[in-house]
């Protein structure tokens, strides 16, 4: 299905006399996935497939005379607000379909268990306070229209290491993300963003690229979306709070999170390096860790158990319930293991990641759509 309405049509005129090349390449939308780019013709790997010039680009402005943003966020929000407001705006048509856009809705994801509900209530006040603050740096301006261009700017916006740019990017902003994508991004020194193919695209097959190695939750909730099946996505946020002071007094004070892996493995270890510290030395040390952490796995699968089975009618809350289930659960049986084993090997050994599940999740390339 093709974009409708007027403004659709008005942005695609708008892309052409920007000099946006793009001759292989048309947006389709779809139900869940919203727009996308699509093949219209076949693309071999390596082809250019999109030049976006820097002219046509919405970069961030760090504010004006009378505003320094707080946060980047706010610069890049700022700027396409001001652009919303200009009569003869260079970019009109392109503001116009960006602040079509709904922001997505915190608080039923702030009711989901463990690391996802913190992280959405956290971006909730983030987002009220980002509102707030554009609000009197602009008097006048709707707090409706200021949290529209926060939610845009958080799911749209670019980040250019090389380039240090961040910025919204007219057409290339419709690629969806995908945990196996068949083209990549750069912005060169003439800050014109480039979209090359990594693999052949048939005609009418989707064109996407990595937004980030993120885990599910987090692409809930700054996207609005979870990826089912393999890959990247499939791990889970674990808050681990401090050992109760009956069990030993030196790890109280231990909060890590961790990032659980899809066959229950830990990624970035390094996390509980303190822990590891204290109870170096420590008779037991590593038991009480192991039983700490089962402890822990297990209260918050009992909270997501619950989630799968059933209150939500949203669907992604059931695949993320579902996915979040099964990865604990590789996670609690590998504890259960090692705690069992008579012949135990180091704890950090039995629960790193194995070959496979490093080649998964190795961090994402330089070039990524912000978090
Ligand atoms: C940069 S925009 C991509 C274009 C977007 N689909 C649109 O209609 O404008 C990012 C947003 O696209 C959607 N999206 C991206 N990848 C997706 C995917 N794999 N599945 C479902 N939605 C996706 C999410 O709503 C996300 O916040």
């Amino acid at each position: 299905m093709q974009p409708d309405a007027s403004s659709w049509t008005d942005f695609l005129d708008w892309c052409e006399a920007q000099g946006i090349e793009a001759g292989s390449l048309q947006v389709c939308k779809e139900d869940g996935r919203g727009r996308f780019l699509q093949a219209s013709a076949k693309v071999e790997a390596d082809q250019l497939i999109m030049v976006v010039p820097a002219h046509a680009i919405l970069a961030e402005g760090m504010g004006t005379a009378t505003y320094q943003a707080s946060h980047w966020m706010l610069g890049i929000a700022h700027r396409l607000l001001e652009e919303d407001c200009l009569e003869n705006s260079a970019f009109a048509p392109y503001v116009r379909l960006l602040m079509e856009g709904e922001p997505h809705e915190f608080d039923a994801m702030a009711a989901l268990p463990g690391c996802v509900g913190s992280l959405a209530r956290e971006r909730k006040k983030l987002r009220c306070a980002h509102v707030s603050e554009l609000v009197r740096a602009m008097p006048g301006c709707d707090p409706e229209r200021a949290a529209r261009a926060l939610h845009t700017v958080d799911t749209r916006t670019v980040y250019s290491h090389p380039a240090r740019v961040r910025a919204l990017v007219p057409l290339f902003d419709f690629a969806n993300h995908s945990a196996n994508p068949n083209a990549r991004w750069i912005m060169g020194p003439d800050r014109a963003l480039r979209l090359y193919a990594t693999k052949p695209v048939d005609i009418g097959c989707e064109v996407t690229i990595s937004y980030d190695n993120i885990s599910n939750g987090r692409l809930l909730v700054t996207y609005g979306f979870v990826l089912e099946g393999d890959g990247p996505h499939r791990c889970v946020d674990l808050n681990v709070g401090p050992l109760p002071e009956q069990e030993t007094p030196l790890l109280q004070t231990c909060a890590v999170q961790l990032q659980v892996l899809g066959g229950g493995c830990l990624r970035r270890r390094a996390a509980l390096l303190p822990v590891l510290n204290m109870i170096r030395g420590h008779q037991e040390g590593e038991v009480l860790l192991a039983m700490h952490l089962l402890q822990q796995v297990q209260d918050e699968l009992l909270e997501w158990e619950a989630a799968a089975a059933g209150p939500f009618q949203d669907g992604r809350f059931q695949v993320l319930s579902t996915m979040t289930v099964q990865v604990l659960g590789s996670f609690r049986d590998k504890l259960k293991a090692w705690l069992k084993d008579p012949e135990k090997v180091p704890l950090m050994s039995a629960l790193g990641p194995t070959t496979e599940a490093l080649g998964l999740h190795s961090d994402s390339d330089s070039s990524e759509v912000t978090d």
